[in-house]
């Protein structure tokens, strides 16, 4: 298709066959980040060169305006009502296919969309497949209002996990702060491992500041992981095996 000079080829090879699943008069949610940016561009091709018909919602500013530039319609969550397909990347992706997200800032959408589709696909390179999610940072969306006291109430639900001594720590871009699309901060948790994602979820979640979190558990239907030489391996839950991981170790 369009693209191939300079792009990653393993998030290249996961965008192309992400985009191989699209058929006609789909409704899709587009991803954010590099490698759902490689996807959209791939669709925009396929979609110039076979005519598709299609509905699609961005789960990001960035990639609502990356879209149109590519001639796709954009149109809101809203006006679709709901979605066959979201594709998207990750930041982490274990065997249960729970995800983080987040390190564009825009899990919060992200998980609006993937929440209102009939199946979520994730598109990522191997260094995103890990056996035990957190040594990505996780990030947390916060209101402004109350910040510090928010992140007060993080590091004790933290320490109630026994994850106490980690980092809680501000996204910047330069000195300024990040801010979300929703006009939120985000705060990175530096965690090194997650032993229960379901529990740290939990606890996240019940923090009145706490916007969204970017632990995706139970979302992901199906990770594509591109390789290098442009083959893919599709990965349904638990199928990502010891055997892979030290491949990828290696
Ligand atoms: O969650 C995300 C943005 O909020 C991205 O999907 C995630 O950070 C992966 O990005 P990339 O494909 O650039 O590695």
């Amino acid at each position: 298709m369009s693209q191939s000079q300079g792009v990653d080829p393993a998030k290249l090879a996961a965008a192309r066959a992400a985009v191989a699943m699209v058929e006609d008069g789909m409704r899709l949610g587009l991803g954010t980040g590099s490698t759902a940016a490689i996807m959209v561009r791939e669709l925009a091709a396929r979609v110039a060169a076979e005519g598709l018909t299609l509905r699609c919602a961005a789960t990001s500013r960035a990639t609502a305006e990356l879209a149109e530039s590519l001639g796709l319609r954009i149109e809101t969550l809203d006006q679709i009502g709901w979605l066959d397909l979201t594709i998207d990347g990750a930041d982490e992706v274990d065997p249960h296919l729970h995800l983080v997200k987040g390190g564009g800032a825009a899990h919060l959408r992200e998980k609006v969309v993937a929440a209102a589709s009939d199946r979520m696909v994730v598109v990522a390179d191997p260094a995103k497949v890990v056996e035990t999610l957190g040594a990505f940072p996780l990030p947390v969306e916060v209101l402004e209002f109350g910040f510090e006291t928010t992140r007060k109430l993080i590091r004790r639900a933290l320490e109630a996990q026994d994850l106490g001594e980690c980092d809680v720590l501000q996204r910047l871009r330069g000195s300024d702060p990040v801010i979300t699309d929703e006009g939120n901060l985000i705060l990175d948790l530096h965690l090194a491992r997650i032993e229960d994602p379901v529990a740290l979820a939990r606890a996240l979640s019940a923090i009145p500041g706490v916007v969204e979190h970017g632990l995706f558990l139970g979302m992901c239907d199906l990770a594509i992981i591109g390789r290098e030489d442009g083959s893919v391996i599709e990965l349904a839950r638990n199928d990502i095996d010891a055997d892979m991981l030290a491949q990828e170790g290696e």
